[in-house]
């Protein structure tokens, strides 16, 4: 199909989430994260986007690959600059820790807008979608006002994706949950092979494992 968008997939394999480090080991780290870049890559697929991962280093993986070991920022403005997406070429920049992203939410970015930002619980920026060649990112902290700022600043026009299952980004305990609770593909299936389970208690629902 020759209106498939590209959509860079930021992936850091060796050291990932290390504020999930209280509940998984390195190793388990290293399992969960790949379980969730599997299911990331096959809904951008599914959702007619081309992805392509922008790693840290060689993944092993079927898929278009560039291996860039500069920090995340530096690494998807170096592939902006390098693509200068425009409205007949856009790029998406889609982070593999989005476990719950369907391809239906993930359509949403293809929506009309000069950047199309998806925005991530706690100030984040999950997803974005260009079409201006000037448009760079800013990652970490409060990203997604200072994407918002950046966009502007370029004169680009802005939209927000709105979609739940966008924003979830597993960083932390509590966000295993929702993957137990949405979540449909490889990680959610990691989880429960790993022995996690959902804890119903009073309030909100959070995971135990078997020991
Ligand atoms: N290419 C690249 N991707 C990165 C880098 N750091 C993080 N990522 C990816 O960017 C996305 C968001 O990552 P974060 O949640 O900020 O970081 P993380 O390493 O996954 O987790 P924490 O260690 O808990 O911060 C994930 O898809 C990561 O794999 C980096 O330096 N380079
Ligand atoms: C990539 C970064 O993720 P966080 O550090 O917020 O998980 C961001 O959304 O700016």
């Amino acid at each position: 199909m020759s209106d498939r968008v590209d959509a860079l997939v930021p992936f850091a394999p060796d050291r990932p989430k290390t504020r999930l480090a209280d509940v998984l080991t390195p190793a388990e780290r290293r399992g969960f994260a790949n379980a969730m870049a599997t299911d990331v890559l096959a809904a951008l697929e599914a959702a007619g986007f081309s992805p392509e991962l922008l790693a840290t280093e060689p993944t092993g993986r079927d898929v278009p690959e560039t291996v860039d070991d500069r920090p995340l920022t530096e690494a998807v403005n170096a592939a902006l600059a390098d693509r200068a997406p425009s409205p007949a070429s856009p790029l998406a920049v889609v982070m593999a820790d989005l476990a719950l992203a369907t391809p239906r939410a993930l359509s949403r970015l293809r929506g009309s807008g000069d950047v199309v930002l998806a925005a991530g619980t706690g100030g984040g920026t999950n997803a974005v979608l260009t079409r201006h060649p000037a448009f760079r990112v800013d990652y970490h902290g409060a990203s997604y006002l200072d994407h918002l700022r950046a966009a502007r600043d370029v004169g680009a026009t802005v939209r927000e994706a709105d979609s739940r299952l966008l924003a979830t980004d597993v960083d932390e305990r509590d966000d295993l949950a929702e993957v137990l609770v949405h979540g449909d593909g490889a990680a959610r299936d990691w989880l429960r092979d790993a022995g996690f389970e959902l804890d119903a208690g009073d309030g909100r629902v959070s995971v135990v494992r078997e020991e």
